[in-house]
Parts: C-alpha cells; structure tokens; sequence
C-alpha cells in the first residue's frame, strides 16, 4: 500500500510531567492545610467569634481545594494536535466532501445588528468548499423583518462577494472584516466596497426606525420582497407569538453567482412561537434548525455558529474534516471543536472576557481524555451525534428526519417546505424526546455545555483544533455589566446541571470515569468559587479592623504552607496562561475578574439560582449586547473599567474594594507604629492584594467624570455598607 502524508499529527505537552508531580507536592500541602485548621478547631474555645472565623475559613479552604482537585484534570495529560488540510484530497477527491449544514442563530435585531449576522453567514457562504455542499441556516428567535431584510440583501450581495473571493485567493471572507483591514482598495474591490457600504447603510437605516422602508422594498424584486415582508405585518404578529417563517433566500439548483457558479443554500428561519409554549431559549432554536434542516438537506456534518462569530479562514471546514473523515484517532468522534477567539479586545483584556482558561487551556487537557466540551459555536458535530449514543440509536418520531436520510429534492419544493413548516411548529415537540434524549439538550442556561456533557456521558468523544491562524472570530462585552450579566447567566445555568439528575459528581463521574467527570463538574461548581472568594475578600479586613488575627503569624511555619501554596497555584496558572499564547499583563486581569467575578455574579448567579428553586421568577436568558457607542468604545480600547450603570452587582463589588482599602491603610499605620511584622501582617497582605486589584475602581469611584464611572449611588450605599458590616461584626466578634 502506497503510504500517504498524514491528515493530522498529536503530541503531548512536556509540561505534562511537571503537572503530575506538582499535583502531587501540592496534595500534602491541602493535607497539611487541613490538619491545621482541624487543630485550630478543637483548640478554640468554642467562642462565637472562633465559630464566626474559623469555620468560614475552613469552608473556604475546603471549596478552593476542590475546585483545584477538579483543575487537576486538565493538567494530566494536555495534548497539542495539527492538521494537514493539504493533504486532505489524496484522501478523498473534493467532489466527495460530505455535505455541511451550517447554523446560525440571532435573537434581537437590537441587540444583535442584523448587518453583523449577515457577516457572519457570508463569511461561510464564502468557504472554501463546493458550494451545492454548503447550506447556511439562519434562526432568528427575535422573528424580525429586519433580519429578513437584511438577509434578502445579503443572498443579492453574496452573488458578488463569493466570486470575488474565490478569484482573489482572500483569506478575511468576512466582508467587514476585509474592508476594515484592507484600505488601499482598487477596481472591483472599491466597486464592491461600494455596494457593501449601500448594503449596510440600507440594513442600518431600517433598524434605525425599526422597520423595512418602502423604497427599499420596491426595488427590482419587489413584488416578492414585499409579499415576504408582509407576513410580519400581520396584527397579532409579535415575536413572542407567530406561525413559522421560513424562506429560501438562495438555493444551489437555481440561484448562480455572477461568475455561473451554484450559490450555497441560504435559508432563513423564523420557528413558530406563542405564549404559551416554553421555547427553550438557543436550544429550542437549534432543535429547530436540526429537524429543518434535516427535511431539506440533511447533510451528515453541522456546524453551529453563534451571529457574532465570524469565519477568519475559508479551509475551516477541511481542517474539521481531517477528524471526521479519518475515525483512527476517535473511534466515536463525535464533534470537533474550534476555540472561540475574539477580535476587537483591547491590550489588557481588562474584562478577562478572554477565557482563556476555559476556551483554550482546559479544552487541551479534555483532548487528552476524552475531548473538550462544547462551547455553543465553533463546533462542527457529526449529525448522528443527537440521536442517541453510538451503539444505542434513538429513532426520531418521524422517519423522514432520520440521521442517514438522503434528501434527493430541492430545497424550494413545496413537499419539503411543507414539511419544514411542520417540523419548526411550536407544539411540534410536545410529547418527543427532542431536548431529553434527541438534539440539542433542555433544562440549562448554558445549553452547550450541557449538551456537550450529555453526548460525552453517552459516549461520544471531542476533538479540539486549535489553527494558528484563527477559525472565528467572535465579539465580546465592552462594558463590565454585560461581562457580569453575561457570567451570572453561565453560572446558573452551571447550577441548573450541578443539582440536576445528571449531575457531573455523580452521573458524570459514573458514565466517563474520574477524570473526565471531575473536567465537567469544574464547571458545574465553576459558581461557588464565590465563597471562598467573599470570605477572604471580607473575613481578614474586618478582623484586621477590629484587632483580632486571624492568619498565621510570620514567625509560624504555618505561614509558609500558605505562602507556599498561594504562590503555587498563582504561579502555576499564571504559567498555564502564558504558554497558551498569553501575556503577563492578560494574565493579570484575567485572576482580577475571577476576583470580580467571585463577589458579583457568581455571588449573585447562586442567589438567583435559589431564589428561581424557590419559585421566585428571575429573568431567563439575557442576550450579551453587540451594540457600542463610541465613547464606549473608546474607554474601552484605553482600557478603563465601564460602570455607568448602578447594578446591585456593583454594590457587592465596590463595599469589597472600600473595605480593603480602609483595613489595609489602617493595617499599615498599625504597623509602622509597632515597628514589628506583627501579628496581623498577614491580614495586611490579603487586603493590601485587594487594593492592588482594585486600583481602577477607586479610580472610577472617585477620580473619573465621565459616563462610564462608577454612580455616586453605588459608592455611597457601598460606603454605608462598609460601615453597616463593620459595626456587626465588631459586635458579633468582640463577644
Ligand atoms: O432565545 C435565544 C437566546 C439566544 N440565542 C442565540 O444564542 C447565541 C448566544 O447568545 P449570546 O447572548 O451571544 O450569549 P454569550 O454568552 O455570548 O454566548 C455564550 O454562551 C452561550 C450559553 O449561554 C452559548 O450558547 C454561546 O455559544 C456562547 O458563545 C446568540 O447567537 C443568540 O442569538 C437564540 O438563538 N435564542
Ligand atoms: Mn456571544
């Protein structure tokens, strides 16, 4: 057999190594850590204030202990792979590329502009791939002309953009993207720049007044504009509540570029919605595309796409297809997932809106195991993946959306729009598996990292590729509500798993093993990092402040276990940070916002989470805003901290950063006039790292006069609870 060049190539990580041995050193740290807190136990008299200071800093302890068991995971086998879309046609010839249907969903036209949407599916209209193999399906949960509009636009402007691509070789397909970065801009190019520019100002304007003007209906294809735009006008159509839109914009056996080429399939869909049906939030929707996309084409590869991730290189879909089409490496393999990589940060990344833990590390050391999780876009699946496991098939309730089903009818025919309509029926999955054990899984805020835990617990694995060139790109918030906003809803949806049936400590740990089990439930406890968190963000300042020492003391060897085992776990994040493509300054935002984090929406995603247990109604899913203004975002690249909104998560915050700063001056001129390293220096250090921290909010807190400080409401209500909390404790702890 003549030997081919490979399609991909994997290799551990020498770090490897270090990690197992580390863990190990630092194991007996967290025993020896314990055994003092025992002895500091049974040695209180059993005070009120020992019960109030020591259990707390126990509870703490025990709580940041685990979550660096469940970090463990990652560290023990990371993996970095590479693949070879060169060579993928000596594999198999490109008229045998398998067919992909590729998902993309919005949910509000104002939040989420439609011109950045149609972006996003031009950017992979434009792939590098045959194109009657490409199908894009548009789901838009905000059920708006607007979007239509702009995706009518989008199928005229694609004719033109697909070929220009293709002739010139352009790697940025994104037409925003590649007008931004290339300004010098001659013939064709400028005449399209042209036509783009008109394309988005028309998109722009109707969203500007909230409706498809006239003038821009009447056009050369208006009859059929306006008969299609007319189904919104209907007067009980809201978008909470109205029957099932969807329209093939552009179709591979009809519509060809300018060049005679077949354009892609381009079909925008609206699901059915009412009142009184729950829908599920971008579950719901991608249920949707999943059996409306199976009734018209069907294609046996999905690549899911949130709007504000757009395509950064046209060979995507090869490099994926370098893991599907070789099942060697996972047998079960059942998706692929790409990182999600954001543009438009700014140099410190002050938000930590990065992840880099979570969307570039962690998923190195699932890849060692059994696959990283699934990050809600990014990721092409295998179809067969929501129907069952791999060796227990769960038949959908009508055959004809049956996985291995071929669909030998056009897109446009009416039995198949038909059939599309039915299948995107609000009631339609009333009484099915569809969300349990079919598609796309209910019950989670974070939709994608359960569903991924799901296909893992029924044995379909994971492949991360990580090109160096970046697949997509994505938005992020620019303002610190929306990054707190955005986490809060992570973290309960975190909880919903947590304390569901299928829990990652138990179902999870029982189906995958320890090791992968403990990856998930890393994130299903990811929210109570908040306890540990607040109570030494707290606990050390407000003992400082009434004298009591509560850490050990600089003389004691038990202060080098702490030191030792602080510094350990930050050095080796910080390690962990900056060989995966960071930077020290990054990293250092990145560890301020798990502090942030800590005292604000994780605190207040648990508090909402119960409140929602309890039957309290909180709001559901809150979409990240993609919208900016430009002071906005000119604070933003000069990296300054927005408040601007009084947010009760701001409270928490800033009564934090108030009560650090007051007990660490205070500390400090304690100290200065003992003129020893006494007994509360370590409570001095705690709050001194506090204040260091915190620096750009006393900056906003006093300093700063524009729209985006912090409200004087918040700093004062803070600076009372800084004074409420000191006068309970100095009453509970002096007892
Ligand atoms: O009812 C809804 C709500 C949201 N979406 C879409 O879901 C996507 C993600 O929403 P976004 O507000 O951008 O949330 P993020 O927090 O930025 O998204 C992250 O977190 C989500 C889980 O909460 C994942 O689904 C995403 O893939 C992941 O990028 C967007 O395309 C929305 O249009 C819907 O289609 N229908
Ligand atoms: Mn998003």
């Amino acid at each position: 057999m003549e030997s081919r060049p490979p399609l991909h190539d994997v290799w551990p990580l020498r770090r490897r190594h270090f990690n197992r041995l580390f863990a190990v050193v630092y194991s007996l740290a967290i025993l020896t850590l314990f055994y003092h807190h025992v002895l500091k136990l049974l040695q209180s008299n059993s005070t009120l204030s020992s019960f109030f200071i020591n259990i707390p800093l126990f509870v703490a302890d025990i709580i940041l202990s685990y979550m660096w068991s469940t970090l463990q995971a990652y560290r023990m086998n990371p993996l970095n792979r590479k693949v070879f879309p060169e060579n993928l046609e000596k594999y198999l010839a490109r008229e045998d590329f398998p067919a992909i249907d590729i998902f993309i969903c919005t949910a509000d036209p104002f939040k989420e502009p439609p011109i950045n949407v149609v972006n996003t599916a031009l950017s992979v209209m434009a792939y590098d791939y045959p194109s009657q193999k490409l199908s894009v399906y548009v789901s838009d949960d905000g059920g708006s002309e607007l979007t239509m509009f702009a995706f009518m636009e989008a199928a005229k402007f694609g004719k033109i953009w697909l070929p220009f691509c293709r002739e010139n070789n352009i790697m940025d397909r994104c037409p925003d993207a590649y007008f931004k970065t290339n300004c010098v801009l001659g013939g064709d190019a400028l005449e399209i720049k042209m036509m783009y520019e008109s394309m988005k100002m028309k998109v722009e304007k109707s969203v500007e007044v909230g409706k498809v003007s006239d003038d821009y209906i009447s056009t050369s294809s208006g009859e059929n504009r306006r008969h299609v735009l007319s189904k919104y006008w209907g007067k009980d159509f809201t978008r909470q509540n109205h029957p099932p839109i969807i329209q093939v914009l552009s179709s591979c056996n009809k519509d060809v570029d300018i060049s005679n080429e077949a354009m892609p399939n381009l079909v925008y869909v609206s699901r059915e919605k009412s009142k009184a049906t729950p829908h599920n939030f971008k579950a719901g929707a991608l249920n949707t595309l999943l059996r409306v996309s199976a009734s018209m084409t069907n294609a046996p590869i999905i690549l899911t796409l949130d709007c504000d991730m757009y395509s950064n290189d046209p060979f995507t879909p090869q490099r994926a297809l370098c893991y599907i089409s070789d099942k060697s490496t996972r047998p079960n393999l059942g998706y692929v997932q790409f990182p999600q990589l954001y543009h438009g940060l700014n140099k410190a990344d002050i938000y930590g809106c990065d992840y880099k833990r979570s969307f570039q590390v962690n998923p190195v050391g699932m890849d060692g195991l059994a696959g990283p999780c699934y990050f809600g876009t990014c990721c092409f699946f295998n179809r067969r993946v929501f129907f069952g496991g791999p060796s227990s098939y769960v038949q959908p309730e009508i055959p004809e959306l049956s996985p291995d089903l071929i669909v030998d009818k056009p897109v446009n025919d009416r039995e198949i729009l038909s059939l599309a309509h039915h299948v995107a029926g609000c009631s339609y999955e009333y009484k099915t598996n569809w969300g349990s054990r079919m598609g796309f899984r209910y019950g989670s805020l974070v939709e994608d990292y359960y569903t991924g835990y799901r296909l893992q617990c029924e044995g379909w694995q994971s492949i991360f590729c990580d090109p160096t060139r970046p697949a997509f790109l994505g938005d992020v918030p620019i303002s610190l509500i929306d990054a707190l906003s955005q986490n809060r809803r992570w973290c309960v949806g975190f909880l919903e798993v947590t304390f569901s049936k299928y829990s990652p400590v138990t179902f999870g740990i029982r189906s995958m093993g320890i090791l992968m089990g403990q990856s998930y439930a890393h994130y299903a406890f990811w929210p109570i990092w908040s306890i540990p968190i607040t109570i030494y963000a707290f606990l050390p300042s407000l003992a400082l402040l009434n004298g009591i020492p509560i850490l050990p003391k600089v003389h004691e060897p038990w202060f080098f276990l702490y030191v030792f085992m602080f510094l350990g776990a930050y050095a080796q994040d910080c390690l962990d940070f900056i060989l995966t493509k960071g930077t020290f300054r990054r990293w250092w935002s990145d560890q301020r916002m798990w502090l942030v984090r800590g005292v604000s929406s994780q605190l207040f995603a648990v508090v909402e989470y119960i409140s929602r247990y309890i039957g309290v109604d909180t709001h559901g899913y809150n979409l990240t805003s993609k919208v900016t203004d430009n002071e906005q975002s000119k604070r933003y690249e000069e990296g300054k901290f927005e408040f601007g909104v009084p947010s009760p998560m701001f409270v928490s915050l800033a009564t934090a950063t108030i009560l650090n700063l007051i007990a660490f001056l205070i500390g400090t001129v304690h100290m200065f006039r003992e003129r020893s390293l006494n007994n509360l220096f370590f409570q001095v250090l705690i709050a001194g790292f506090g204040v260091l921290n915190s620096l750009p909010f006393y900056e906003a807190m006093v300093m700063r006069s524009d729209s985006g400080k912090m409200p004087t409401k918040i700093t004062i209500i803070s600076t009372l609870s800084v004074v409420g909390i000191y006068g309970v404790t100095s009453f509970v702890l002096r007892t």
